[in-house]
């Protein structure tokens, strides 16, 4: 069972806000003149990654108060109830292990007393034959054709991750064409439908609970479409496969079991591309990729589990983002990749993170007074300068970004990488220094700008500076370091959980949309005029069905 805190009744909670009135009205050009060994004390190496967080609104003491209320609020025993696999899952009784699946080594994990590894490693040789099979062209449609393309359908955990990695990895990518369709908006399935011939397609039908609502329609629809390319029923083994918990559900879809690729009750959706979710990602890359990818992450949990907290970088992430979400007042996380690859890595943590800690109520079941999760946001850099930068360097809201890039490109073409850098270095420079009234003169009197337009012009071309940032810079985004980067991020998630005595493995939020959306389906079948709703919902119902 996980400890129940409170948070704001820590010692260290009520220094940090002591502490806030001291720090806040420094600028952090301040804490670098102060400390000149600021960036070594304030960066992590861990393999080919360096964590910079030294452009923080922090000194040592923020640190050490905030590495206090980590351990007031009993960190470690938690992380050592994740990796024990205690159910600490609490609402739904179940573990939370998805670590379980990148696990190396002889030692068991147990789950009830069970050790998971034999199946989990079961699962992952079962995946690797299937994968060889279709990628050498050993796996034959239904007219004896190898396959070319593969479609994904699966929403939310079970295709932002495939997508996510797959797009990331797409230096590593083999022959085969990976397509993914999740929206239950026909346009969706519609569209991938257009660029697949049904002899030499193969559908992965991805879903935990074989149960959602646009999962099933989509997988329907295309068991239909290979049906009416006059496949026979019999011939639906050869084109499906089924990645899910659910046997009973599969089989009752009409897919051999023999066909599904199995993972547990203990792999939250949101945490499971690397579990048999990630079957796509296995026959984009190959399974040595795939491999190289679970290792990554299990080195970052390695350095998660064992690490101590002032030089953990989960812990220092979370920490972080905790400084500013609880005593700053900022409200979101903005994570800015410098890697075109990457363009789908914050939307995938939109998921994993705010269906992680977008919570109100915390491990007692009841309210919280202060804030969790943030609003998880953001674009590949440079694009996000030419959109939103504007607001980041001189907007009223402060903003913590996470930037991130790889030193070496898969694509060196002339000086591209270098110029993508430069960028990437000048943005967080920006963010901290901003750029002071009489600069901002002496460059318009510089131009020639008159006194009356520098007068005029000036406070709009100052920018106060001290926002705070992170800095990713890795060696090269391979299966294994982003393999790393992801578990470092699943485990700041679980970090800022804890801290906010919350429950981040379950999302009772997602279930009352569903819920009236089962009620409203029926009203649409028909024509009559409905009124069951508010007039606002019944404006729109009615609307709706006299335009359609
Ligand atoms: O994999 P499945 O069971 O189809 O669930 C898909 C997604 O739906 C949810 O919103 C839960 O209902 C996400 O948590 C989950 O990843």
């Amino acid at each position: 069972m996980l400890p129940r805190i409170n948070l704001t009744a820590t010692q260290a909670y009520k220094y940090l806000s002591n502490h806030y009135i001291d720090i806040a009205p420094k600028h952090l050009k301040e804490l670098f003149e102060e400390d000149k060994d600021r960036f070594e004390k304030f960066s992590i190496a861990f393999d080919n990654l360096l964590f910079d967080y030294s452009k923080n609104r922090i000194d040592d003491t923020t640190k050490a108060l905030l590495l206090q209320l980590a351990r007031e609020c009993k960190l470690d025993e938690a992380i050592n109830a994740l990796f024990s696999g205690e159910a600490i899952n609490e609402t739904e009784g179940r573990a939370v292990l998805h670590t379980a699946l990148r696990h190396q080594g002889p030692n068991p994990v147990l789950v009830d007393g069970k050790d998971v590894m034999p199946e989990v490693r079961a699962v992952l040789a079962n995946m690797r034959r299937f994968s060889e099979n279709v990628i050498s062209g050993a796996w034959k449609g239904h007219t004896d054709k190898p396959i070319t393309d593969v479609v994904n359908i699966g929403i939310g955990g079970s295709d932002l991750g495939p997508v996510m990695v797959t797009e990331a990895l797409r230096p590593f990518k083999n022959h085969l064409n990976i397509h993914f369709v999740s929206n239950v908006d026909g346009t969706h399935i519609a569209e991938a439908l257009k660029r697949v011939n049904p002899e030499t397609t193969l559908f992965l039908i991805a879903s935990k609970t074989f149960t959602t609502q646009e999962t099933m329609a989509n997988a329907h629809t295309a068991r239909q479409w290979l049906l009416e390319s006059g496949a026979a029923e019999s011939d639906v083994a050869k084109h499906f496969v089924a990645l899910s918990t659910n046997a009973k559900a599969v089989a009752d879809f009409g897919i051999d079991t023999e066909n599904m690729f199995e993972f547990w009750d203990w792999v939250g959706g949101r945490y499971s591309l690397w579990s048999a979710i990630g079957l796509s990602i296995v026959l984009s890359i190959g399974y040595e990729n795939f491999d190289q990818l679970l290792q990554g992450a299990n080195a970052a949990d390695d350095h998660f589990h064992h690490t101590p907290f002032e030089e953990n970088i989960p812990v220092i992430m979370a920490l972080l983002g905790i400084w500013y979400n609880n005593f700053f007042d900022s409200e979101t996380q903005a994570i800015l990749p410098y890697d075109q690859y990457l363009h789908r890595f914050a939307a995938y943590f939109q998921q994993g993170d705010m269906e992680s800690n977008g919570k109100y109520v915390d491990r007692t079941g009841a309210p919280v007074d202060y804030q969790t999760g943030p609003i998880i946001w953001g674009e590949p850099g440079t694009n996000g300068q030419h959109a939103f930068y504007q607001l980041i360097h001189q907007g009223t809201k402060l903003i913590p970004c996470d930037f991130i890039a790889p030193a070496q490109s898969h694509n060196p073409i002339g000086e591209h990488h270098t110029l993508l850098l430069s960028n990437f270095f000048a943005q967080t420079e920006a963010l901290m220094n901003g750029k002071e009234e009489d600069e901002v003169v002496a460059e318009l009197k510089a131009s020639g700008k008159s006194d009356e337009e520098i007068s005029r012009l000036k406070t709009f071309k100052v920018f106060e500076g001290n926002r705070p940032s992170n800095s990713f810079l890795i060696k090269k985004i391979t299966p294994y370091t982003l393999g790393s980067l992801i578990a470092l991020y699943e485990h700041k998630i679980f970090v800022q959980g804890i801290i906010w005595n919350i429950f981040s493995f379950d999302q009772w939020g997602v279930e009352l949309g569903k819920q009236l959306a089962g009620k409203i389906l029926p009203e649409l079948r028909n024509n009559e005029p409905v009124s069951t709703h508010d007039a606002s919902t019944n404006g729109l119902i009615n609307r709706y069905k006299a335009w359609r």
